[in-house]
């Protein structure tokens, strides 16, 4: 199934650059791995070849073990840190020795930005494989153009939106040019424009020589990019493998209902059933970066609003603003009685933590930024033991929590070591625990698969039902579609009226 030999290789990306070599075939035979202090393995008696020139869409329900796969193939699971049955060979060898072959993106780019200048970062990985300095400048300034990044070299790592983080990030793994390309989501922090040009970027990188394994949710999307598709099972092997046509006539219905995203089988609307209410929250003029344009709007009781556009115009900024953590520089967010019992006279960002989040619930963007405790459970009781609330509560809002978004087998399992899917729903999950009266989300789909995505919906309409409020800041135009009762487009100011 070596369908890439026929394409031809594009301008940027010359087989005689490739330096470090193509990768000629993958093997796992009978590969596990069990994550030191988990009882279930996350992935096992895996069997699969993936030849060279392959293009392979990795596909499988959230924690069937996708990116565990992808740092197998990395070579990024060190002996000490699970334990290994059966083997993984690159080129006949352990993955450790092929990884100047390999570029991977991981699920969060934030972790794998290490340099202090955005052009810096994307030629770390080329002076560390020794490329010759003459050679290095062109290639980073071609990856940044190709990405789409709006900066210079010279911009710091640390002022980055999370879609510019991910164009970052995959810039450095294009650069390198590598035999075996490792995806793990790679558009999912992008505007939906973002999103195209990134798959049209990666598109033109694959020539004849790159084998490609790609870890992406939304199916639809990535079907260009691939000739195969490799689905994961929950339990353990491979459920599925074929071209995509074949995977899905065989198993589509089945897929869908397992969690995976499959193409035409489209999710229903789930709209409000009352007018919204009473206004809980105004902001008024605020200012946000980077060009400071500024932004009014009100939230009311039993509605779900939906902030979009472009990476970086300033959409988690403002979701930090409106959830009472962020200082307003220019303009005021206000509260009003419905929302801040006695406290309506005081701005959100200055009502005491407890306080804060008995009334709005945050979920940030990057997930990991807000955990605290070292087990789910913890975290999920932790807004309720600072408002006060007794034992026996709490017990019952967690066991209830952990039931209704699919946490209760990893109650004991540290947050920091949860997939992208289920960080996710313990982030929701942790911001629902106090019952604010308003909810702001950032990106609260992304990374979900089907399942989870439907059951967000439903959980963020029941909420909206019972005269809570919802804002989401969100790339998912599914999501706005199926829950959204209003929209608030942020632009960049060059485009703004
Ligand atoms: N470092 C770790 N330590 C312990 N357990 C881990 C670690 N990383 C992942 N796991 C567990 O292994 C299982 C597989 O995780 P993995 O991230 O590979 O899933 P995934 O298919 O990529 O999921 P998602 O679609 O949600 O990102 C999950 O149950 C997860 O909790
Ligand atoms: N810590 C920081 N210091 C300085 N500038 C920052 C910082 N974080 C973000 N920025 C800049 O502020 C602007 C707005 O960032 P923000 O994260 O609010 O954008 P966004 O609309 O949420 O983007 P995305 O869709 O990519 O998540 C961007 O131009 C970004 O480069």
């Amino acid at each position: 199934m070596a369908g890439a030999a026929h394409r031809a290789p594009t301008c940027w990306q010359r087989p005689r650059d490739r330096e470090w070599g193509p990768v000629s075939a993958v093997r796992l035979r009978g590969f596990g791995w069990r994550h030191a202090g988990r009882k279930r393995w996350a992935v096992r008696e895996l069997d699969l070849r993936i030849e060279h020139g392959e293009r392979v869409l990795l596909l499988g329900a959230s924690g069937a073990g996708k990116s565990t796969l992808l740092a197998a193939l990395a070579g990024l699971l060190p002996d000490d840190s699970g334990e290994r049955e059966g083997s993984v060979e690159i080129n006949g060898r352990d993955p450790r020795a092929a990884r100047d072959r390999v570029g991977s993106l991981f699920q969060d780019p934030e972790t794998q930005l290490v340099m202090a200048r955005c052009g810096d970062d994307v030629a770390f990985g080329l002076e560390n494989r020794g490329l010759p300095a003459e050679h290095i400048w062109p290639r980073v300034d071609e990856a940044l153009r190709r990405v789409g990044f709006r900066y210079g070299r010279d911009r710091s790592t640390a002022a980055l939106s999370g879609g510019e983080q991910q164009r970052l990030a995959l810039a450095g793994v294009l650069a390198l040019r590598p035999g075996l390309l490792l995806l793990d989501e790679p558009t999912a922090n992008l505007d939906p424009a973002g999103a195209a040009l990134v798959r049209d970027t990666v598109a033109a990188a694959l020539d004849a020589d790159t084998t490609l394994v790609l870890v992406e949710h939304r199916v639809a999307e990535a079907l260009p990019l691939v000739d195969r598709v490799v689905v994961l099972a929950p339990g353990g092997g491979v459920q599925a493998d074929g071209t995509p046509e074949a995977v899905f006539a065989a198993h589509g219905a089945a897929l869908a209902a397992e969690g995976v995203w499959v193409p035409g089988h489209p999710v229903p609307p789930r709209q409000a059933t009352a007018a919204p209410g009473e206004v809980l929250l105004a902001a008024e003029r605020l200012a946000l970066p980077p060009r400071l344009a500024t932004v009014s709007l009100t939230v009311r009781a039993g509605e779900a609003l939906a902030v979009h556009g472009p990476n970086g115009t300033g959409k988690s900024t403002l979701a930090l603003l409106l959830g009472g953590l962020l200082a307003p520089g220019v303009g005021r967010v206000t509260a009003t009685a419905a929302l801040a019992d006695g406290d309506a006279r005081i701005p959100p960002h200055r009502w005491r933590a407890p306080a804060l989040a008995g009334r709005i619930g945050s979920v940030f963007q990057d997930p990991e930024h807000q955990f605290v405790t070292s087990t789910v459970a913890d975290e999920l009781a932790l807004g309720p033991r600072r408002g006060g609330w007794t034992e026996p509560e709490v017990r019952t809002t967690v066991e209830a929590l952990l039931d209704r978004l699919r946490l209760t087998a990893l109650a004991g399992a540290n947050p920091y070591t949860l997939s992208g899917g289920e960080a996710r729903r313990l982030s929701v999950a942790t911001a629902l625990a106090t019952a604010p009266r308003l909810l702001v989300c950032d990106e609260p789909t992304f990374g979900q698969d089907r399942r989870t995505w439907w059951e967000l919906v439903e959980l963020f309409a029941e909420l909206r039902d019972h005269g809570h409020a919802l804002v989401a800041v969100t790339h998912d135009t599914e999501f706005i579609a199926a829950l959204a009762d209003r929209q608030v487009r942020l632009e960049h100011p060059a485009t703004l009226p």
